[in-house]
């Protein structure tokens, strides 16, 4: 058997791409080859100085990461950085200008497409519309000329795999566009990659099955140990998925952390400014919110860090202060907005607009617009932020 890998390369024109044994390490059979230790060397993908430009644009540069094998890593950054150039680029699809890619200590920097040993899902599906579901699994399989009966073995354990086995005969039209997402995932995992290429694979779903979806891709990653780089501008996405995220900002990665320390330790501003909804605050103006002078010239304070305590409170008590709290800012709140669990208001505190973000416990402890209020800084959440 000669494994293969299927990339759908440009959307509406999948393509298989067959690559030998001899171009990559040995593996044995869809889940039990591509299960793996999930304590081996981190180094499994090394990305080493890698830089692309169109013309005179700089799309990325200075791109140094590795990724472990069974890892699941997400490009995180907003549109127009470089994510799915630096996607494609892993995969082949697109030359680099600089650098070296090494899988498992061999440099594949030259290899053409079909000899990497990955596979890609696109956000738009990229199937053959004229070929049952079945079939566009076992596109890849065909090419490379898998027996028939291994090939059906093979398709309909990735379909089954995807939770798609009874839905194999039916033409991509006649599916929701969750499943055919799903039927890309069945055909590039068929092939039985060493890695996995996703490049926003749920945008194009709605908010409910890209849930859904979501999680059932974690599991079947986690389920095969597959190391798997993921594309998003989607932060929620990114810290529920990831094992570990690179945020990539103007080309290059700005920083590189679990979903923790991306979250509550942003590196700069940038990253604080593109994570939750963090408050960006000149450092002299917060003084009086986090009561001393500081070294650097902004702080950045998560909504959830501050604590509102009303002017009138005859209601019953709104939770307890942080361990240390600031001294305490007066202001008002001009907005309030529910977001389901959490209320986020919108307090004028000397001169700073504040989000402050309370759990929304009781519809009692609501504030209105209006409403006369102190604001606390947990001091100990404070991050200051370099230039
Ligand atoms: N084939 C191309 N020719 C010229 N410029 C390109 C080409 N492909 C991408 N670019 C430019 O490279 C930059 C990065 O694009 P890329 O698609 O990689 O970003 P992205 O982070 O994936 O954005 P999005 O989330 O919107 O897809 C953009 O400025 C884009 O205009």
């Amino acid at each position: 058997m000669t494994p293969t890998m299927t990339t759908g390369a440009l959307p509406g024109a999948p393509v298989s791409m067959p690559f030998t044994r001899d171009d990559v390490p040995e593996r044995d059979g869809l889940i039990r080859g591509l299960r793996r230790d999930r304590q081996a060397a981190r180094g499994y993908l090394r990305l080493e100085g890698l830089a692309k430009r169109f013309g005179t644009t700089r799309v990325f540069e200075g791109i140094d990461a590795e990724i472990a094998r069974g890892e699941f890593v997400t490009l995180l950054g907003p549109s127009g950085c470089g994510k799915s150039t630096l996607l494609r680029a892993l995969a082949g699809l697109t030359p680099l200008d600089r650098g070296r890619l090494v899988v498992d200590g061999r440099d594949i920097t030259a290899l053409p497409p079909q000899r990497r040993g990955i596979g890609m899902v696109f956000q738009h599906y990229a199937l053959f519309p004229n070929l049952r579901v079945e079939d566009n699994v076992a596109f890849g399989l065909r090419m490379q000329r898998v027996p028939r009966e291994e090939r059906q073995r093979r398709v309909e354990e990735a379909l089954r795999l995807v939770e798609l086995a009874d839905q194999a005969r039916k033409y991509p039209h006649q599916l929701s566009g969750g499943q055919r997402q799903r039927v890309a995932l069945a055909r590039a995992l068929v092939v039985e990659p060493h890695i996995l290429l996703m490049d926003e694979p749920l945008s194009a779903l709605d908010a409910r099955i890209r849930r859904h979806l979501r999680d059932q891709l974690r599991d079947i990653q986690q389920s095969l140990g597959l190391t798997t780089l993921f594309v998003t501008h989607d932060q929620e996405e990114a810290l529920l998925m990831s094992d570990r995220i690179l945020l990539m900002h103007e080309g290059r990665i700005l920083q590189q952390g679990d979903a923790e320390a991306l979250y509550t330790r942003p590196a700069n501003r940038h990253a604080a400014g593109f994570m939750g909804h963090y408050n960006l605050l000149e450092a002299e103006r917060a003084r009086p919110l986090v009561g001393r002078p500081s070294a650097v010239p902004r702080i950045a304070l998560r909504p959830e860090a501050l604590y509102l305590v009303p002017d009138e409170d005859d209601g019953p008590a709104r939770g307890t202060l942080p361990v240390r709290p600031g001294p305490g800012c007066p202001g008002i709140i001009r907005r309030r907005r529910l977001l389901g669990s959490v209320v986020r208001y919108e307090v004028d505190c000397q001169g700073m607009r504040l989000n402050v973000d309370e759990l929304n416990r009781s519809t009692r402890h609501l504030l209105g617009e209006g409403a006369g209020v102190t604001v606390h800084a947990d001091l100990d959440e404070v991050q200051e932020l370099d230039a």
